[in-house]
């Protein structure tokens, strides 16, 4: 999977929240898209799964050396983000089946994610009476586990304890090669590892006044 952006830009009403930005990001690399809160980094997120329309420039996707349609990416993308709903009124265990009839798991079985998750205990519990930390591990577990060659992490650690963080660092590290990961962060224990990283903010479009950051 790669995926080259050249001179893309994102604009919500007349805020620009960044331009010129020209990247090229390709599989069996983890990247750290980085920066302070509302910078842009879920902004670009999005952008790159094809589920926000770009204000300017392109995005090109390929696959195995093929190019790939915008509309096809959601196929080969796994994802895990703060603002991602699960299916309250299902069980954990009918929460993986369900998930897993649209995305196949890489190297485990359904019936094993709930031990791999250390959440067998919670396999006929309602999502919705789960803590906070076992919803994330539920979200993490279900992308990292997708047999997709692209990966999005979206404040991956948000709620999890420290037993939370090695357990994502862990299984992150044993499911990654040979696909792409794009981790989008500002807490370093969460993308310390990544081969790349990229700062957001030295996208941001700055202008000598307000007037000429509006649209012309
Ligand atoms: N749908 C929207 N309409 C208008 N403005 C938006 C929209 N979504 C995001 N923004 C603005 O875009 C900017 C970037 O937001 P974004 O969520 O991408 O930042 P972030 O770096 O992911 O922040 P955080 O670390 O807090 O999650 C912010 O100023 C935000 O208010």
């Amino acid at each position: 999977m790669q995926i080259k952006l050249t001179s893309v830009g994102k604009r919500y009403n007349y805020e620009w929240i960044f331009r010129n930005l020209s990247y090229e990001f390709v599989s069996g690399k983890a990247y750290a898209i980085l920066g302070h809160n509302g910078s842009g980094k879920s902004t670009l997120l999005s952008l790159l799964s094809g589920f926000q329309l770009l204000s300017e420039g392109e995005i090109a996707y390929s696959i195995g050396g093929k190019p790939l349609l915008v509309e096809q990416v959601y196929h080969h993308l796994s994802l895990a983000a703060p603002y991602q709903d699960l299916l309250e009124e299902l069980t954990l265990e009918e929460m993986i089946q369900f998930h897993t009839r649209f995305k196949g798991l890489r190297s485990i079985t359904a019936q094993q994610l709930p031990d791999v998750l250390q959440l067998q205990k919670a396999k006929h519990k309602l999502v919705r009476d789960f803590s906070s930390g076992m919803r994330q591990r539920l979200k993490l577990g279900l992308a990292i586990y997708s047999d997709t060659p692209f990966l999005l992490l979206d404040e991956p650690t948000t709620n999890l304890d420290q037993a939370g963080v090695a357990w994502y660092l862990e299984h992150l590290a044993q499911n990654r090669k040979d696909r792409l990961v794009i981790i989008g962060s500002n807490v370093p224990h969460e993308y310390n590892f990544c081969d790349e990283q990229l700062p957001i903010n030295q996208f941001h479009y700055t202008s000598p006044n307000r007037k000429s950051s509006l649209l012309k």
